[in-house]
């Protein structure tokens, strides 16, 4: 059998505008030509009957309103006119055997100088409460005198044959943007009305002659590596919650090998209606590779960054028809390699930045994450991948995967039916505030899963908060003693409307925090963040296993005395509290106004959906006007 288009490719020097895929579990590559057009905007993506690939750079986020440096780089769409699928055996056998040659030139930011960046990030971002993780690339930088397409097909070659636990391996090459990787992670897909996302976050770095199987055991036990991974699931939980009406639902956790590295990685599952082109808008991009609060995160990255992105935390983007319409198969660009004209090589790759993480830790992580493409590149020596013990064959391993689960909101792991405690709220209306942090989407799904019906609306869109049963004030990022951030200053305001007129509201985090600095206790940063921590708190007499993801915390006056107390507290607001062993408020409550310091709605939180419904129940008892 001849393969005419791949050859043609091959031989086209370029002109030919190509893409190479396999996927994972395939036993064929799939190979692309076609139209190359340029669209400004996602719902431009030219979707009239035939299959499109896109390349969706980082800057592309600014259609969700977030920031990013603008490079320019295009969103770029193949619309496919013909293809072809190979078995990957009579691929390998066309492609050139050996790697084009690279010179290296090592890191565009030294590794000292990428550890004062991740010192940074911990004490001015997470330390000011600005999140709970960070994602900072910084790029491998290399040259080629090689011919451009022969080039990527060699690389592309060697990791098809050295590389493992792929989810795509592509080489692309679409006029002037030239790319090949192998990445492990789906950003989204859509089959039929399926969405799935696949958070991956930890990473086990293998020793030079393999992993071991204590090391996996060591990895998988070892709590930043979990705690990074349920921040990433609690963050890809609020886009499915804001893509899928019916939310998301969790599986795994699996681990994934690689042939340098292990990750950690959760499946999340929901049923969209949404067309292809706005959920990818609404998910752009996953917190794997950029951070949460997502919107913060875009911040932080402009901040420490010192260059654009270019494409990388994108997605390649495959629209695919089928008589039924199309499908999405989205991954994510990352363990990829960028050729420029003029033979500029670079490979960018980055680390998730929390709050223990160690500056060597993070420094090792990304020549770790770069050094599959880089052996490909021919720039570290190659192994076969085929050798290596399979750490999921290996005893213990599977518990240890399964153990993870037991701590989890049974809410997003069971298939979410609609709930029998619903009836005693339905027909309650509630406003959701958000600040910033989409982890309403998440607290909206609850709420109507407890029977009201829900609207959010963004903080700056909210003058006042009258007619609602219920008014939530969600959390979000910053310093919530900063009366000079508008946002904090209108929270302020529309909270203490919502007191005087005695009126049902809920506060969570951020907005609990306010709440208190309000009733009179003092806010400070507490000695150590807990973003992403899992507590268990008292509750106004019961215990609640609870996700937290905060940086300050109101101190209650335990010195005083509670009529001295009294006094300390503002008229408009008369409230009890719990406080933890650490003198730190964990909840609020008073005639009409409940509110937490933890994130009820987080993955984390067992005892989240329970506890919401109790304090929803609290809140909705309405207090007497105090005007
Ligand atoms: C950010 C990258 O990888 C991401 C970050 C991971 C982590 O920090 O553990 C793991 C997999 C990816 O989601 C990268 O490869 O550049
Ligand atoms: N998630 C939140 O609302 C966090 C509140 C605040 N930014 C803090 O870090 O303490």
């Amino acid at each position: 059998m001849d393969h005419p288009l791949l050859t043609r490719i091959a031989a086209s020097d370029g002109a030919l505008p190509f893409a190479l895929l396999r996927r994972e579990g395939s036993p064929d590559v799939e190979v692309l030509t076609g139209e190359v057009v340029d669209v400004d905007a996602l719902a431009d993506i030219p979707l009239d009957g035939r299959p499109v690939l896109s390349a969706v750079p980082f800057r592309q986020v600014r259609e969700r309103g977030f920031a990013a440096h603008d490079d320019g780089a295009p969103l770029r769409c193949l619309v496919v006119t013909e293809s072809e699928r190979m078995p990957l055996d009579a691929v390998l056998e066309l492609l050139p055997d050996a790697p084009a040659h690279v010179d290296a030139q090592g890191f565009d930011v030294p590794d000292e100088e990428y550890a004062e960046i991740v010192r940074r990030v911990i004490a001015d971002e997470i330390g000011r409460g600005e999140g709970s993780n960070f994602v900072i690339k910084r790029s491998f930088v290399g040259h080629t005198d090689a011919p451009t397409v022969p080039a990527l097909l060699s690389w592309f070659r060697a990791l098809l044959t050295d590389e493992s636990g792929a989810y795509w391996t592509f080489a692309v090459g679409l006029d002037d943007l030239r790319m090949v990787g192998a990445t492990p992670e789906r950003h989204l897909s859509v089959q039929g009305d399926v969405a799935m996302m696949n958070p991956i976050s930890g990473t086990y770095r293998h020793p030079a002659d393999g992993p071991t199987h204590a090391g996996a055991l060591g990895f998988l036990a070892d709590v930043k590596e979990s705690e990074e991974l349920f921040m990433v699931v609690d963050e890809e939980m609020k886009m499915m919650s804001a893509v899928c009406p019916e939310g998301g639902r969790i599986l795994g956790p699996y681990l994934k090998q690689m042939s340098r590295l292990s990750h950690t990685e959760y499946l999340l599952e929901g049923r969209t209606s949404l067309d292809l082109r706005e959920a990818l808008r609404l998910t752009m991009f996953a917190p794997t590779v950029t951070g949460s609060p997502m919107q913060n995160a875009c911040a932080v990255i402009a901040r420490h960054e010192p260059k654009p992105r270019g494409y990388y935390a994108g997605v390649l983007a495959f629209f695919e028809t089928s008589p039924s319409g199309y499908s999405l198969d989205a991954p994510i660009l990352i363990r990829t390699a960028y050729l420029e004209d003029g033979g500029r090589l670079t490979v960018p790759a980055g680390a998730t930045l929390v709050r223990h993480s160690t500056p060597e830790g993070e420094v090792a992580e990304t020549h770790a994450k770069a050094s599959g493409v880089l052996a490909a590149l021919g720039l570290l020596p190659r192994q076969a991948s085929a050798a290596a013990l399979d750490l999921n064959a290996q005893p213990g391993v599977a518990d240890a995967l399964a153990a993870r689960n037991e701590r989890l909101a049974s809410f997003w792991v069971r298939p979410q039916a609609t709930d029998a405690s619903a009836a005693a709220l339905a027909g309650r209306t509630a406003l959701v505030v958000d600040n910033e942090d989409q982890f309403t989407t998440m607290l909206a799904h609850q709420l109507r899963h407890l029977g009201l019906e829900v609207r959010i609306a963004p903080w700056a869109e909210v003058d006042s908060v009258g007619d609602h049963d219920l008014v939530v004030f969600g959390p979000g990022p910053g310093d919530p003693r900063d009366l000079s951030d508008r946002r904090i200053a209108r929270l302020r305001a529309l909270m203490l409307e919502r007191l005087r007129a005695g009126a049902p509201l809920l506060a969570v985090c951020l907005s609990h925090q306010v709440l208190a600095e309000l009733a009179g206790y003092e806010l400070a940063p507490l000695p150590a963040p807990r973003q992403g921590v899992r507590l268990e708190v008292d509750v106004f007499g019961e215990p609640a296993a609870i996700g937290f993801y905060n940086t300050f915390g109101a101190r209650a006056p335990r010195s005083l005395s509670r009529s001295e107390r009294r006094e300390t507290i503002r008229p408009e607001v008369e409230l009890e509290a719990s406080v933890d062993p650490d003198g730190v408020v964990t909840a609020l409550r008073g005639p009409g106004v409940a509110s937490i310091q933890g994130h009820l709605e987080s993955v984390l939180s067992s005892d989240g959906y329970a506890t919401l419904l109790r304090l929803v129940e609290h809140a909705l008892v309405p207090a007497p006007a105090r005007v």
